[in-house]
Parts: C-alpha cells; structure tokens; sequence
C-alpha cells in the first residue's frame, strides 16, 4: 500500500505502540508528547522506559513536543491521550490543521467523557472543523500495548460510519502481528472498548479476594450482557458485543496483570485506597471514571446494570466488596436476560 504520513498524538503506552506499528509497515511517524522530556528518549535512545520499560522502538518513531510540526501533512490523526484530555487536545488540534488538510481522525482512546457522556469519536467530531467529521474513525480490541510492542499476535477492529475510512485505517496498521477487522459500528465498539474497564476493575478485586474461575466466569458473563444492554440503548449492535471489542477486549482486560484496570481493582480488593490506586499507577485507568458516567448513563436510560452500580458504589461511596457481592447473589431470582 501507499505510504502514509501518521501523527499520534499521546506518547503514553498505547500512543507509543501504535506509533510503532505505523512505523514497522513503512509509514512516516510523528508521535506527540506534551512533556518535552520524553523527546531525547524516544528519538536517540529509541525507548519509552516509563510505559514499556526497556523494548526499542523502531528508529522511525519520532517524537516531538510541537503539535503544529506533529500534524503538518499528516493523512492520519491518531487520538491516544487519556479521556479527559481529549477534549483540549482535540481543541489543539483544530488551530494546526492547514486548512486544506483532510487528515483520517482515529480515536484510540477507551473511554466516556464524565459530565456529557459522550464517546471519544463524538469528541472529536465536535471540537474539530465540520470539513473532518465525516473522516472520523475508531480503533479498539484486545491490545494491551506491551503484548503488541513484543509482537504477540494481534487481533482489533477499525470502524467508522463510513466503511472506506475504517478500511483506510485498516490498511494502515494491518500487518502480520497486528490484524485489523474493519466495521461500521462505531457505538457498539466505543461502549465496549470503554465499559469492559469497569468489569476489569471487578475483575481484578475478585483476584485478590482469592475467589476461583466460577466467579470470575459470572462477572464476565453478566458484565458483558450489562455492556451490551447500556450499548444498545445508544443503538450499538448486539453482535458487536460478542466481537474483539467487547468480549475479546473484556477478556483481555479482565485477566491480564498489563491492565492497568485489573491491577487497579487487585488493589482496591486489598483494602488500598482509591486515591492511593491512582497516584501510584501513574497511568490513566479509564474505568475509575467511566464506572461514573456508565452508571449515571443507566440511570438515566433505565437499563438494569447490578455489578456496574455495585463496582460504582465501591469506587465512590466507601461500599465493602464482600458487602457487595452478597447483596449481588441475593438479587431476586429472574430470567437470564441480556
Ligand atoms: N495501554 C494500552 O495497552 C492500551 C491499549 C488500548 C487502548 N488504550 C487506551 O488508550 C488510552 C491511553 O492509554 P495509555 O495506556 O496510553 O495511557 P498512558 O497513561 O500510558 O498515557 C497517556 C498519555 O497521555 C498523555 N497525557 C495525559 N494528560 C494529557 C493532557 N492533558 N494533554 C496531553 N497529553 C496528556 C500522557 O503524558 C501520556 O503520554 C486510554 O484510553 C486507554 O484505555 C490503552
Ligand atoms: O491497561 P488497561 O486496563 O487500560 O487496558 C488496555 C486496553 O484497553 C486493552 O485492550
């Protein structure tokens, strides 16, 4: 395929894999930091020591803390910053684009924004100019970015209302460890890619906790069809939900010690406080706020979402797990419902 010009904006871990994949399959890279100390790292040492320890790039990552030289002809936008940033970025973003430039934007992010609810993808589509919005894709799936650094075989989805742009993302970043599925719904893979966080922090208590496989086959089980419930709601497609992005990615996060989620809940399920969890990650741990927003979201949508409430009272009002998992075994007998 034709080689493209690949800004990334968000020198994280995920920021930095995807760079580096776009790098392996010949692309041009820019990837952008807002802290200029990470630059000389990944430009002359080739590494990103904070995010993937000691695993070398490949040398055409190149980094930069200029925005404007980030996305100067670039035909692909990647979005890989945390949640609550991507709204300023996206801001940001807007006053360098050239005016005739009509880049691809990816929203690689996994995560609901607290207080408008809204998706990564929407974000974008209201902070960048009109002229972009029908160029708006998504990427997401079963990725921890350490797994796809030290290329273990890959598998995520690109989406985009409009099947060409999904496709040209696709081909982008489609290569032999890392295979990209491409699709069109682009509220079922937001909804799962963000929602399966939440699970994951369950996840990761019930480890601690010592409890075994059947309780863990039960949270996954019931927090995929809660998944799937808010998603639809919104006019996700069910099937979505038994994809890459919601049970590959539900899997992934909910059993993999990568997952900065799934650690979060290991130690919340060992007494650590939860403003303790998050300053000693030193990473974003989306589902801490997306729990928020998803059981705001059900609340007003009327959708019957058990573990997501009790995970939300865990994580904002001081509620004991043990606590919660009994009141969750004595919910009255039903119908098994998805
Ligand atoms: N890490 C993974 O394996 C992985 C895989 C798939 C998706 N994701 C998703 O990608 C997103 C980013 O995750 P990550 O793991 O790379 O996070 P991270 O914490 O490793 O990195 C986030 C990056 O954003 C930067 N950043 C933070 N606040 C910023 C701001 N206000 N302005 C500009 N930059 C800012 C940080 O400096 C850092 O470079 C999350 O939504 C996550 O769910 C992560
Ligand atoms: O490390 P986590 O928990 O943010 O999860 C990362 C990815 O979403 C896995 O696909």
């Amino acid at each position: 395929m034709n080689k493209s010009k690949i800004a990334v904006l968000g020198a994280g871990s995920w920021g930095t894999a995807l760079a580096n994949v776009a790098a392996e399959n010949g692309h041009t890279v820019r990837l952008w930091t807002y802290k200029a100390d990470q630059v000389p790292e990944i430009n002359e040492q080739h590494t990103n020591q904070h995010y993937l320890g000691a695993v070398q790039l490949n040398a055409n990552v190149v980094a930069t803390a200029d925005m404007a030289a980030a996305v100067e002809g670039a035909d692909l936008v990647l979005s890989v910053v945390p949640t609550k940033a991507t709204r300023q970025v996206a801001q940001q973003l807007s006053t360098y684009l050239q005016t005739d430039q009509q880049p691809v934007l990816v929203a690689a992010t996994k995560g609901l924004e607290p207080g408008t609810f809204k998706r990564v993808s929407q974000i974008l589509a209201e902070e960048v100019p009109e002229t972009l919005r029908a160029g708006i894709g998504v990427i997401s799936g079963p990725s921890h970015a350490e797994g796809v650094v030290k290329h273990d075989p890959t598998l995520v989805t690109a989406v985009s209302d409009d099947l060409a742009v999904a496709e040209l993302i696709q081909a982008n970043f489609n290569n032999q460890t890392f295979r990209v599925y491409s699709g069109t719904d682009v509220i079922g893979t937001e909804f799962g890619g963000a929602l399966k966080n939440v699970i994951a922090i369950g996840a990761g208590a019930l480890e601690t906790l010592g409890y075994d496989a059947n309780a863990k086959a039960a949270l996954f089980t019931r927090g995929l069809a809660e998944i799937s419930r808010l998603g639809q709601a919104f006019g996700a497609n069910p099937i979505t939900f038994m994809g890459l992005a919601g049970v590959g990615d539900l899997f992934v996060t909910a059993t993999s010690i990568h997952s900065r989620n799934f650690r979060a809940g290991e130690q919340l399920g060992a007494g650590k406080a939860l403003n303790e969890v998050i300053e000693d990650m030193g990473m974003v741990i989306e589902g801490i706020s997306t729990t928020k927003v998803a059981y705001e979201l059900a609340q007003q949508k009327h959708v019957e979402m058990p573990i997501t409430t009790m995970i939300y009272q865990v994580l904002y009002q001081g509620k004991d797990i043990q606590a919660g998992i009994q009141e969750l075994m004595g919910r009255p007998l039903q119908k098994e419902g998805f």
